[in-house]
């Protein structure tokens, strides 16, 4: 049995009181990647948003029902906000480095928490950016501007600034959609690198991709109704080679979507 980090029981996001997502049940498993996957509109983003509170930056956004990390109700009212974040650290569609130098991007987190250390600062620096699998890359140049680099660097940038928090959870969403195939393989070795340690929730658009990263796939789908609901949820082979809904079934063999 897989040991669980985030679960939503029964969830319901409403934009301006309408709802995008409906009933959403399901449980992501520790050092698991778990790939969500479906039609463009199904609710994929708005779901990951879900579990580190980001819909609260969307002020028509509601959120009905619960999401447990840990045990720990999300959207209870004593939550720290700031401290789901660091603990459930985001990487985003297009890579967003601050436009500072390369150290700076990764000791930012820490500074804020109160690292002042330069040793300090530098060893989290190295170890996030070795992480990354970037430092090979960039120990030469640590001081330049973040905006120099490719974007497959400047993704992986972003991933060592997201780790430089110590997350547990790392919540992607289409982390490698603007990029280059080969960059795109980087980072999808990356992920099955930061697997090890990190449980790791991706959204994609690319079929291939989930099949090839992710131990776990959940489906969505959005109905006549346009509310985005679980279609399944599974072991990424199974959902690819025997899926039990029909509805899958055509999807990720091709026949809509
Ligand atoms: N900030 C918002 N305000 C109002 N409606 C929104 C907002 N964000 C998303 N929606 C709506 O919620 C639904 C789900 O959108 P969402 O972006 O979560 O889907 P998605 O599956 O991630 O789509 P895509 O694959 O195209 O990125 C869509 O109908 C969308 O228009």
């Amino acid at each position: 049995m897989e040991e669980i980090v985030l679960e939503t029981q029964n969830l319901t996001v409403y934009y301006d009181g309408r709802p995008a997502i409906e009933g959403i049940s399901m449980k992501i498993p520790r050092r698991r990647i778990t790939a969500i996957i479906g039609p463009s509109g199904c609710g994929k983003s708005t779901l990951l948003r879900c579990f580190n509170r980001m819909n609260d930056l969307i002020p028509s956004a509601r959120v009905t029902g619960r999401v447990l990390f840990e045990g720990l109700d999300l959207y209870s009212s004593d939550v720290d906000v700031v401290e789901v974040r660091r603990r459930i650290g985001m990487v985003f569609q297009k890579p967003n480095p601050f436009p500072k130098s390369i150290y700076e991007n990764v000791a930012f987190g820490p500074r804020i928490q109160g690292i002042r250390d330069r040793r300090k600062l530098d060893e989290i620096v190295e170890r996030c950016l070795r992480a990354a699998a970037l430092w090979d890359e960039v120990k030469d140049k640590l001081h330049q501007n973040a905006l120099t680099l490719s974007g497959g660097q400047q993704q992986r940038l972003c991933i060592a600034r997201a780790l430089a928090t110590e997350p547990e959870v790392l919540l992607m969403d289409e982390p490698a959609s603007a990029l280059d195939p080969i960059a795109t393989m980087k980072i999808e070795d990356l992920m099955r690198e930061l697997a090890r340690e990190y449980t790791i929730v991706i959204v994609t658009h690319n079929m291939q991709q989930a099949a090839r990263v992710s131990d776990y796939t959940a489906f969505m789908l959005a109905g006549e109704d346009r509310v985005g609901r679980l279609i399944e949820f599974g072991p990424t082979q199974q959902i690819f080679t025997r899926p039990r809904d029909r509805r899958t079934e055509d999807y990720i063999t091709g026949r809509f979507g």
